[in-house]
């Protein structure tokens, strides 16, 4: 980039922040910036930086008129004054206006000025006015225009702000020349200040404009110490309340009347009060920023199902009057539509189930699992007010053992017997293929939970949800574990409302209790092994199981049981199934098998023969137990290091 360039570049930074400087009133910020703009861009030594220097400087001057016209016409409008033509029309009148015009011929041409504009000129031509003014009252009457500009400059808040007041007060025109006149006295050093043009000036205006005076401070430009804050309020036409026109100077033009409804007007009403205009928009802006306030309310505060009490005082008073409970997706979204309503619908689908009609009796044999699970989970529902302190309630429940042993029948039973709605939660459950929906999902359950309270969440297999965290594994694995902890705990502690403590109760259950992440394992505070079936236990579960079944008299069920050692309770129920189809099976090999598939209606009633005990025997040679004694083993070690009982 050439030397030329960069001044060039330089110099539009600086302008463009000038515009910018500009735009938000900031006058005083936007001369001072292009000063800066044509000091750092060494303006004058190169040709087309100048060149372009200028072009700008027109502009920007032209704009910053137009503003200050708009501004004053806006005044004049807020005040009864009829808006006035353009500053350009408005100039002719003036040249017309004798010594006036001379003067302004005189400031025009100055050389003081670069590229002979200056900015604000029609504030200087009024200051030339007010000038002229105290020598010779009469002397700019006749133009409305710039009297409509003098009250402006009457008006003490233009007084103290506007840059030309500024220069009007302190009588320093170089104050206001300063973009130009800085730079090209900082051309010939500091000493040089104010030089240029100074006497042409001041052989024309000797009293008023001293140029001595020049402030190469930019700061000193401008008097106003919180001269943005005044500026801003300079812009707003409405604040300036003009309570000192003159009427013998500039005679407002009545209001224009609507013809339709002419009448008398008494006072000098404003067509437009733009207080009142101002006023109303304020409202509208209210108003319409309170209903984008709402709607983006509205966006944000969607019932969020992780959120906690978000139950509205409709549904918990409909709760509280007994009333049967809304779904959580209709209590979250009455219209059945949201953002989380997939995931929602989903998991009450798949997960809660209202009704899991288990009772303890049900279950053989472990009796003590059945007491700590009562114990742990149904007094802190029953009566919380115990559970304080040291007592406080488990954060969760973890019951082991091999496959098919009466876990999840345990959890249901407890569901049930606490009636307490039933979340049977699996690791499909909580899957889902969009990236952070699983942990969403563990947050949903918790929260519905909550809503369904007093509830129980259970967890089958749960060392695919909450296996140890490895390196490498997937994020949203791991933000979903994370969050499984951090709810686990939440349930724990939710509350310190004795009603709604302990109304969640996690329960889980593994046949891998090793693979248990560490954190949630703690978390999981009683660890309860649910073993085989003792001797005891599998002819309860031969009774429980041939219940309603013609068995013959023949069956030795001693010598079942024993055989059946090593069985867990789901073999002994499926031995069971399989010794109930035999006398159907039999029937139909004797009727030759399913090629006459006519009789098969007939066999069901034929079948309903008694259970013998070559049914059995039969049976056992079809079903195995399904349990290693490896595994068992495993169980007994895990159990002595991590278990309670
Ligand atoms: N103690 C028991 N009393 C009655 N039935 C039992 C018992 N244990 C197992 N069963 C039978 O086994 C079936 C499976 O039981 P359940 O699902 O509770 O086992 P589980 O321990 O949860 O198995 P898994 O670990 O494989 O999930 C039950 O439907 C029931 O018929």
């Amino acid at each position: 980039m050439s030397n030329s360039d960069k001044q060039l570049e330089d110099l539009k930074n600086y302008i463009s922040l000038a515009r910018e400087s500009a735009y938000f009133g900031k006058y005083s910020e936007a001369i001072n910036t292009f000063k800066k703009g044509l000091e750092v861009a060494g303006m004058f030594k190169v040709k087309a930086v100048e060149q372009y220097a200028q072009q700008v400087w027109e502009k920007f001057v032209l704009d910053l008129q137009a503003e200050f016209d708009i501004i004053s016409q806006l005044q004049a409008v807020n005040h009864g004054f009829k808006p006035q033509p353009p500053n350009g029309a408005n100039k002719q009148a003036n040249n017309q206006n004798g010594q006036q015009g001379q003067q302004q011929n005189q400031l025009d041409h100055d050389k003081k000025y670069p590229f002979g504009i200056k900015p604000f000129s029609h504030f200087e031509d009024n200051k030339m006015n007010n000038n002229n003014n105290n020598n010779n009252n009469n002397n700019n009457n006749n133009n409305p225009f710039r009297q409509q500009d003098k009250n402006f400059l009457h008006n003490q808040q233009y007084q103290n702000n506007l840059p030309d007041q500024n220069m009007h007060n302190n009588q320093n025109y170089n104050n206001f020349q300063a973009p130009h006149q800085y730079n090209m006295n900082r051309q010939g050093g500091p000493g040089m200040q104010g030089n240029y043009g100074q006497n042409n000036y001041q052989s024309n205006n000797p009293s008023n404009y001293g140029y001595n005076d020049f402030q190469d401070n930019p700061s000193q430009n401008f008097n106003s110490p919180n001269i943005e804050y005044n500026q801003r309020q300079n812009r707003n036409p409405a604040n300036n309340d003009q309570g000192n026109q003159d009427p013998d100077v500039w005679p407002a033009p009545p209001p224009k009347v609507n013809k339709a409804n002419k009448a008398p007007q008494k006072n000098k009403t404003p067509i437009y009060n733009l207080k009142e205009l101002q006023q109303k928009q304020n409202d509208n802006n209210n108003n319409n920023n309170a209903k984008k306030d709402d709607k983006e309310k509205a966006k944000r505060d969607y019932n969020k199902p992780w959120q906690r009490n978000a139950q509205t005082p409709q549904a918990k008073k409909k709760g509280d009057e007994g009333e049967k409970k809304q779904s959580f997706l209709n209590f979250c979204y009455p219209n059945g539509q949201g953002p989380d309503s997939d995931l929602i619908a989903m998991l009450e689908r798949d997960v809660v189930d209202q009704n899991p009609n288990i009772s303890f009796d049900q279950i053989a044999e472990l009796d003590k699992a059945k007491d700590m699970l009562q114990e742990a989970v149904l007094l802190p529902i029953l009566i919380p007010q115990y559970f304080r302190g040291i007592r406080r309630p488990l954060k969760g429940v973890l019951m082991f053992g091999p496959p098919g042993t009466g876990k999840t029948m345990l959890a249901k039973a407890v569901a049930t017997t606490g009636k307490t709605t039933f979340f049977n939660v699996s690791a499909s459950s909580l899957a889902s293929k969009w990236r952070g929906d699983s942990e969403k999902l563990v947050r949903i359950l918790f929260e519905m939970a909550r809503y369904y309270a007093p509830s129980t969440i259970f967890f089958d297999e749960i060392d695919a949800i909450g296996s140890k965290r490895v390196d490498g594994e997937c994020e949203a694995n791991r933000k979903m574990k994370a969050e499984m902890l951090i709810q686990i705990d939440g349930v724990s502690s939710s509350s310190t409302d004795e009603k709604d403590r302990k109304q969640v109760m996690v329960l889980a259950a593994t046949n891998r209790p090793w693979d248990l992440d560490e954190a949630l394992r703690r978390r999981l505070e009683k660890r309860i092994l649910i073993p085989l079936p003792s001797t005891e236990g599998r002819k309860q579960l031969f009774e429980l199981n041939m219940r309603g079944i013609k068995c013959s008299d023949d069956i030795d069920w001693v010598e079942l049981v024993g055989k059946t050692d090593g069985y867990s309770g789901a073999d002994i129920a499926s031995l069971c199934r399989e010794a109930a189809f035999m006398p159907m099976r039999r029937k139909l090999m004797k009727e030759g098998g399913f090629k006459n598939i006519e009789n098969i209606e007939n066999l069901a009633q034929e079948s309903d023969i008694p259970l013998t005990q070559k049914d059995f025997e039969e049976a056992l040679r079809n079903v195995n137990k399904s349990v290693s004694n490896d595994d068992l083993e495993n169980f007994e070690k895990w159990m002595a290091e991590f278990g309670s009982v």
